[in-house]
């Protein structure tokens, strides 16, 4: 059976792979900017989008960080909760597991707790409004100090029953896993579930490094590992998940085009592979355009796509009853 748009639609979506930061849509920024009396370096949301033409992931990164000078107050994480909460309602997006990035705001005098307590807030109400789910996930910032990581994780003690996860993002060449040993030994005992971004642009030998280092229990990407048949080989003997993201990949050049992507390679290998948006306003699109770009690219099967929302319920944090619940509502979609 060919997948159509209605039966993609319909397919309930868990996402394990969105930087909260990077659903900051122009309009939502620019209105947070007159809010708290921001100055932004373009004239209007149509100069910011034409400048979102990345080379590779710092150039992406840059914009990024700048972007996220507007967020200032609870109530501005609250408000960006909730833009993305509505998007993921229109498309059937059930289940959100959201990295956060504490440093890049506290860097810039932003308390910890005005970021937790924001976005907590804005994902319960999301999740009393439309019956979403989430996790919390606080990413250190690679290209920051272990020292900085280690400080974050102190941050964060207060609000333990918030966070679910810890894990490791920004600039990945030239800050290797490796630079994070301690501190995520440090999150293992406190219990919090580990994930990390590797083989993004950085090579196979980093996925390595997350693994066995790092001890974690996703990889964020992966899409390097195919450079390595032993490592293909461990990823799917471990059922270690991926969580890939189509369109951030062919918008930040990991691949040329759609069609050239290795997602067809990576699940023909028997990879646990999910699809995820990433940086849904300045890749875009969500879940659903990373769906139909993937589809219109690569022509997977109704059977591939019910082996992809399978993956992604089963590689997801939630407790056994939520994913029995997922489920079910997967099902319904072949009946
Ligand atoms: O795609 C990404 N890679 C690394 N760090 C990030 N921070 C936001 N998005 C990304
Ligand atoms: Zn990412």
């Amino acid at each position: 059976m060919t997948p159509t748009p209605k039966f993609l639609k319909s397919l309930p979506k868990i996402e394990l792979h969105m930087h909260i930061e990077g659903s900051l849509e122009p309009e939502l920024m620019f209105s947070l900017a007159q809010r708290n009396g921001i100055d932004l370096p373009y004239d209007s949301v149509d100069a910011l989008r034409q400048a979102y033409d990345f080379s590779n992931l710092q150039s992406f990164l840059d914009l990024y960080y700048q972007g996220a000078n507007v967020l200032q107050t609870e109530q501005d994480f609250v408000d960006l909760a909730m833009a993305y909460l509505g998007r993921c309602q229109q498309q059937n997006v059930r289940h959100v597991e959201i990295f956060f990035d504490p440093q890049t705001h506290t860097e810039r005098g932003i308390a910890f707790e005005t970021v937790i307590n924001g976005l907590h807030r804005g994902f319960m109400q999301g999740k009393k409004q439309y019956g979403i789910s989430f996790e919390l996930i606080l990413c250190f910032l690679r290209h920051l100090s272990e020292d900085s990581a280690l400080n974050t994780l102190e941050q964060a003690q207060p609000f333990r029953d918030k966070i679910t996860g810890v894990g490791l993002d920004s600039s990945e060449l030239g800050h290797p896993p490796e630079k994070f040993e301690r501190a995520f030994a440090a999150a293992r005992a406190q219990g919090y579930r580990l994930v990390a971004h590797a083989g993004e642009e950085g090579p196979a030998d980093y996925i390595w490094q997350a693994l066995q280092l790092l001890q974690v229990e996703r990889i964020d990407h992966g899409v390097a590992c195919t450079e390595d048949p032993a490592l293909v080989q461990y990823l799917v003997e471990q059922r270690i998940p991926l969580t890939i993201c189509p369109n951030s990949n062919v918008r930040l050049r990991v691949f040329d085009t759609m069609a050239d992507h290795n997602l067809r390679e990576l699940l023909d290998a028997g990879l646990k592979v999910t699809l995820n948006s990433d940086d849904p306003a300045y890749f875009g699109g969500y879940m659903l355009e990373n769906y139909q770009n993937v589809q219109n690219a690569l022509s997977l099967t109704q059977a591939q796509w019910m082996q992809l929302t399978a993956n992604a319920i089963d590689a997801s944090f939630a407790s056994d009853g939520r994913k029995a619940a997922l489920y079910q509502q997967l099902m319904a979609c072949f009946d």
